[in-house]
Parts: C-alpha cells; sequence; structure tokens
C-alpha cells in the first residue's frame, strides 16, 4: 500500500460537510462559531518559507488551561464535559495524562483529544534498528575526563535521506526510563523530513534546542515552526513528525518521569528570566486521512525504537483542551539578570527550564542559556571562573563565541564536564578575563551559548566517545596556564 505524506493540507470541502454522518450536529454547531473560544492568539511569522506555513497561531502562555479547535470546524470542543455520550462531529474523545491521575493539582497535567479515530487503532508494534539511541546505561563505560566535540557531522543528502529520527544518537546520560527518573542528551543530525511517520517518546520529555536548520513539527496538538535561538519541548507521549528544508543540526535534553517548569524566582520579584508569556503552544490543525492511506508511528520505549503501522493520520484531533501540551520559546525573550556591583555570579541566574528532581533545589537537568548581556562587573574576573561541581554540565554554543573559550568551542560544538571535574576557562580566555581594562562591555554579542546541567553522573555513549569529531585535543586548551604565584622568599 502507498504510503502518504502526513504533511498534506487536507481537503475541507463543502461536498464532505454535507455527505457527513453527522452533518445535522454541524447545524447546530454552528451557533458555536459566534461564541468566543477561550483561546488567546498570537500570530507569528513562521521563518520556515519553504514549508509554506507563512503565519502559524500559537497560544500565549506557559502551564495555562488551554482550548483550541481547528476552525474549519466550531464547536468540535464538546462544552461543560469531557465525555458527552457522543461527541461533535462524530468524534472520539482521547485524554492523555502527563502525571498520574492522583498529583497535587499545582503540578497536575493532562489534556483531553478529540480526533477522527483513537490512538489505539493500529497495527501492533514491531522493534526496529535503534541505530544510535541509547536507553540503558549499564554497558557505557564511565569516563572523568573533560569531553569535547566538533560539530556532530550532518550526513549529506547525496548519500541517501536521513531523517530527524533515524538522525537521533545518545551522546551522554544516566538514570533509567523504567524507574522514571534519569535524563539522556541526544544529537540530532538530519537532511530530510519523517514524511509519513510520526513519533512519540514513552521514555520522557524531549527539550529541542535547534543549531543548524529550522524545524516545522506537526504534533497531535497543531503545528510549531522552531528555528535556531527557539527552543521546544514535546512531552512524554505527544506524537510528532518533523519537516526540515535542508541540513538541521540540534541538541535534545531527555528527562524520565518528570516534566520542565519554569524556576522560582524568589527575590528577584514577579518577572525576569523567562517569562510566561513567551511561551507559545500551537492551535488545533488536523490532518484527515484518504482511504486506503498507511501512517507509520514509531515509538521509543526504554530507549528502543518501534514501528506500527495505521490507516488514519495520528494528527487527526479537530479539537482539545488541557495543559498537557506541547510549547515552543524564542530565547531571545529571556531577561537576563547579572551582577552590577562584583564577582561573577552562578550560572543559575540564567534557567530557563528546570526538571526538579525530588530534593528541594536540586535538578533532573537544568535548561540554561548564556545570552549576549553587558558585563559591569568592578575588579572582578568576568569569564566563568575555575569550577568543581557535583553536577554534570553538558554544553553546547549555538552561535558567536562562548565567554570561557576560544576557536575549539565553535558554533556547533559540545562538551561534558561530567561530576567533579575540573573544567573552566582555557589559557587564553583566562589571560584576556585577567588583564583587560573592566569598562562596561558587551559579551557575547551575537552568541549563544547553552548548557544542561544535571545532578545525576551523566556517561558518554560509546558512541560518542568514538566519534570521529572528538576533540581529543582538549585538554591541551588548559596547557598553557602557568604558574603565578608569588613566593615570599
Ligand atoms: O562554562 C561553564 O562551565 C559553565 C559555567 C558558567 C559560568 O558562568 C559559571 C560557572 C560555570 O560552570
Ligand atoms: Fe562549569
Amino acid at each position: 500500500m502507498e504510503e502518504r505524506t502526513l504533511n498534506r493540507k487536507t481537503n475541507q470541502s463543502l461536498f464532505r460537510f454535507w455527505r457527513h454522518p453527522y452533518s445535522l450536529s454541524y447545524l447546530l454547531l454552528l451557533f458555536h462559531a459566534i461564541l468566543p473560544v477561550n483561546y488567546q492568539c498570537v500570530v507569528i511569522p513562521s521563518p520556515i518559507s519553504g514549508l509554506q506555513m507563512a503565519q502559524l497561531k500559537y497560544l500565549s502562555g506557559f502551564g495555562n488551561e488551554f482550548s483550541s479547535e481547528d476552525p474549519q470546524y466550531p464547536g468540535s470542543l464538546p462544552q461543560g464535559q469531557n465525555n458527552p455520550q457522543i461527541c461533535p462531529y462524530g468524534l472520539y474523545a482521547e485524554q492523555l495524562s502527563g502525571t498520574a491521575f492522583t498529583c497535587p493539582r499545582s503540578i497536575n497535567q493532562r489534556s483531553w483529544l478529540y480526533r477522527i479515530l483513537p490512538s489505539v487503532c493500529h497495527k501492533p508494534f514491531q522493534p526496529i534498528n535503534s541505530g544510535n539511541l541509547v536507553g540503558s546505561w549499564n554497558e557505557v563505560h564511565p569516563n572523568p575526563n573533560q569531553l569535547r566535540w566538533k560539530p556532530f557531522p550532518i550526513p549529506p543528502i547525496q548519500n541517501g535521506p536521513v531523517d530527524f529520527i533515524q538522525g537521533l544518537a545518545t551522546v551522554c546520560g544516566a538514570g533509567d526510563a523504567t524507574v522514571r527518573n534519569g535524563c539522556a542528551i541526544h544529537t540530532y543530525c538530519c537532511n530530510s523530513s519523517m514524511d509519513s511517520r510520526g513519533f512519540y517518546n514513552a521514555d520522557g520529555d524531549f527539550l529541542i534546542v535547534p543549531q543548524q536548520g529550522e524545524l516545522m513539527i506537526t504534533t497531535e496538538f497543531g503545528k510549531m515552526a522552531v528555528a535556531p535561538l527557539e527552543i521546544c519541548v514535546i512531552q512524554q507521549g505527544m506524537r510528532f513528525s518533523v519537516s526540515v528544508t535542508g541540513e538541521s543540526m540540534g541538541f535534545i535534553l531527555e528527562v524520565y518521569g518528570v516534566h520542565f517548569a519554569l524556576p522560582d524566582l524568589g527575590p528577584i520579584g514577579a518577572n525576569g528570566l523567562a517569562n510566561p508569556r513567551d511561551f507559545l503552544t500551537p492551535v488545533a490543525c488536523f490532518e484527515e486521512s484518504p482511504s486506503n492511506s498507511t501512517f507509520t508511528v514509531l515509538a521509543k520505549f526504554h530507549g528502543r525504537l518501534f514501528s506500527a503501522k495505521q490507516s488514519t493520520s495520528p494528527f487527526n484531533v479537530v479539537a482539545w483542551h488541557g495543559n498537557y501540551v506541547p510549547y515552543k520559546y524564542p530565547l531571545q525573550r529571556f531577561q537576563v539578570m547579572n551582577s552590577v556591583s562584583f564577582d561573577h555570579p552562578d550560572p543559575s541566574i540564567f534557567t530557563v527550564l528546570s526538571a526538579k528532581s525530588a530534593f528541594p533545589g536540586t535538578s533532573i537537568a537544568d535548561f540554561v542559556i548564556f545570552p549576549p548581556r553587558w558585563a559591569v562587573a568592578e575588579h572582578t574576573f568576568r569569564p566563568p571562573y575555575f569550577h568543581r561541581n557535583c553536577m554534570s554540565e553538558f554544553m553546547g554554543l549555538l552561535s558567536g563565541k562562548y565567554d570561557a573559550k576560544g576557536a575549539g568551542f565553535m558554533p556547533g560544538a559540545s562538551s561534558l564536564h561530567t561530576i567533579m571535574t575540573p573544567h573552566g576557562p582555557d589559557a587564553e580566555s583566562w589571560s584576556q578575563g585577567a588583564h583587560s581594562q573592566l569598562k562596561p562591555e558587551k559579551v557575547g554579542d551575537g552568541a549563544m551559548a547553552f548548557m544542561f546541567e544535571s545532578s545525576l553522573s551523566l556517561t558518554a555513549t560509546p558512541w560518542a566517545s568514538n566519534v570521529s569529531c572528538r576533540d581529543l585535543t582538549y585538554h591541551k586548551c588548559w596547557e598553557d596556564l602557568t604558574s603565578h604565584f608569588q613566593h615570599r622568599f
């Protein structure tokens, strides 16, 4: 059977309206077209011209209780209840739970999806080749050294298409998806769109950080365009498919058993860092499936990939409501805090999102960024300090230059300093920081670095340890640090 593409805009003709078995209820529901629907739309021009997504609409806010219906199907969202005996337009109701039913209300997350067929309508899942994905850390050899990688190579299209899922490789991680505690860091390097393939991750949430290439992500909740300097979060179980316009590369922080939240602001006050209204969630937009279609749903379960066929698009959700949703965030919206007197504050002031562990103030993983900012601290060594940390630090450079490193940490490069591994500015950056004149200075103009910081002891996978872009000379960047100790005698 021929596979159909998932990102085809579906036929929503009047003809289909009249032949639909629930056309009477259509008429009644037309009244809903004039009723206000409880959402706040933001229209953001898409950066992706090649994907014909000129303008996408989004709902604004973090952790909100949203509702959305495909504008072509007014009244498709049931009002006043979740489970009408028959849903509007003959849709099926399906709940997607992101937390235990009984989680406290403040952290409880779930959404109700109203879809053409429920997700259960698929052929059995079969295991497929999991490539360079790793989900268990038993075979991984620990390495306490400083590790660094030049940009992970994107396979050229001449060598064959590689999509977002085929291009996944696990760099490092710790913990276990089966006991819902841990995290993994992956890279994706791809050159093609997923077309008729949808994917869900049963293991955890993906925080996706594109470094090269814009992503058009179709989800069950609608479509998101995510360009470099934007990030998105697709939470456990949400189906999605990634289209690209060319060679694309980026990083993924996966967390098991916990969801990302905004950090508390403490004495900072009610505003600052990542502000909730800058988080954007897609609006409902569904795909119908012509008869005789076949779609593939891929699953990541216990770190392994599985594949199943089904006859309807997994993106067949006409309306939804809830607070368990995918979202994106433009990193330039981050309001940076820093010292205006002296000394270098800890990088936790740059936390965008936290996946908290059960220990107060200690995260499974934090997503931290280093945006352009003014440095004004007096009588201070301004670059990042030398450091040994009880947390693991995975860093990447999206653009520009990082203030602790020279050319060896180029855009697209990444590094891992795991628990108690000493690290800090390279010899040249130290020299600059120690001797430069301390006038007000813009740090990292046009630059953006990020850090995935985890309380878990991250270990690199065999793939990451042996990949050809590993910088085996990394340790040399500190070799020129010499003693300046002034003996008393
Ligand atoms: O470059 C790093 O290692 C990250 C980092 C940045 C910073 O400003 C202070 C401490 C720190 O670990
Ligand atoms: Fe550090």
